[in-house]
């Protein structure tokens, strides 16, 4: 396992350096569909170093698997940083490669993302250049100014339709209460472009909880659903399990103008976690 408290001292981000932390990240990568491992390292504004890893969900259609960069992004929610300073994408810690464009567009959704220096060498990896972000942009992508970025403190301020699931929601914010974990996820996802917050909690049959919040992309389609961001968080802290180990997931939504999570969420669960796996959706409104 990467500890990702201990990365600090991996020294400069240079290829030298972070071959051991790709090769220590592959192991967690899941690409049973292409076979190819990706991992993208991530240096972030604290000065830590965090990893992504590409998951591909068996039996869900492609377009629902997670980038090694969506993976890091989602990877950096969890650990409460800010921005991205650099970014290195790696199939086996010698060729460094750019993003790919849907992550590129999914990545512009972070703060300053324009400066974060990007590691690439030639297909041999002998000679690498470190180029920033906004280079590998086409001119025409889309973007938009004046909102909140990813990993930006946002709060959507929502509560529960049905009162009376109050009666077991804690007030501290420390707990482990899927419904808790879940209405904390949805309240602090990233969704400006829909209005519609939506958060995941997950739980293994030892009883460990995971969640993840919604991120959206301003192109939609490159968006990071709420099942799949808590999926990043069990591959970060699972311990290598299946997902098949999931037994209970709650889905906290605001639905609106017609569009829901739900249906998405149910079916990716239904085709990778444990069969008789809990599925409960709350429905959120605005404060
Ligand atoms: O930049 C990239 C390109 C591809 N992949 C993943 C997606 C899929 O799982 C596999 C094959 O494209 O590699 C990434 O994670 N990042
Ligand atoms: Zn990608």
């Amino acid at each position: 396992m990467l500890d990702q408290t201990e990365t600090k001292s991996y020294g400069d981000f240079i290829p030298r350096n972070l071959r051991p932390l790709i090769d220590r990240a592959i192991p967690h990568a899941r690409a049973q569909i292409s076979g190819s491992p990706v991992v993208a390292i991530g240096l972030a504004s604290s000065g830590q170093t965090f990893f992504g890893v590409n998951v591909e969900l068996p039996g869900v259609p492609l377009n629902y698997s997670i980038h090694a960069e969506q993976f890091l992004v989602a990877n950096l929610a969890l650990h409460s940083e800010l921005q991205l300073k650099g970014l290195a994408i790696s199939t086996n810690g010698y060729y460094f490669q750019a993003p790919c464009d849907h992550c590129c567009q999914f990545l512009k959704e972070v703060r300053d993302m324009s400066d974060t220096i990007v590691v690439i060498t030639d297909p041999t990896g002998q000679s690498g250049t470190f180029k920033p972000f906004s280079t590998l942009l086409s001119q025409e992508s889309i973007s938009r100014e004046n909102v909140l970025r990813f990993l930006e403190l946002s709060y959507n301020s929502i509560g529960f339709i049905d009162s009376s699931l109050y009666m077991d929601i804690c007030i501290n914010s420390g707990c482990n209460h899927l419904n808790c974990r879940a209405l904390r996820a949805a309240t602090m996802s990233y969704a400006p472009y829909s209005t519609c917050p939506s958060g995941v909690a997950l739980i293994d049959r030892r009883g460990k909880v995971y969640s993840g919040v919604y991120m959206e992309s301003v192109a939609h389609n490159s968006s990071l659903g709420p099942v799949q961001a808590a999926l990043v968080d069990f591959v970060v802290n699972g311990d290598g399990q299946e997902f098949k180990e999931i037994v209970e997931a709650v889905l906290v939504e605001r639905k609106c103008g017609g569009l829901s999570q739900e249906g998405i969420a149910r079916m990716i669960l239904e085709k990778i976690a444990d069969p008789d796996c809990i599925f409960r959706v709350l429905h959120c409104k605005n404060n």
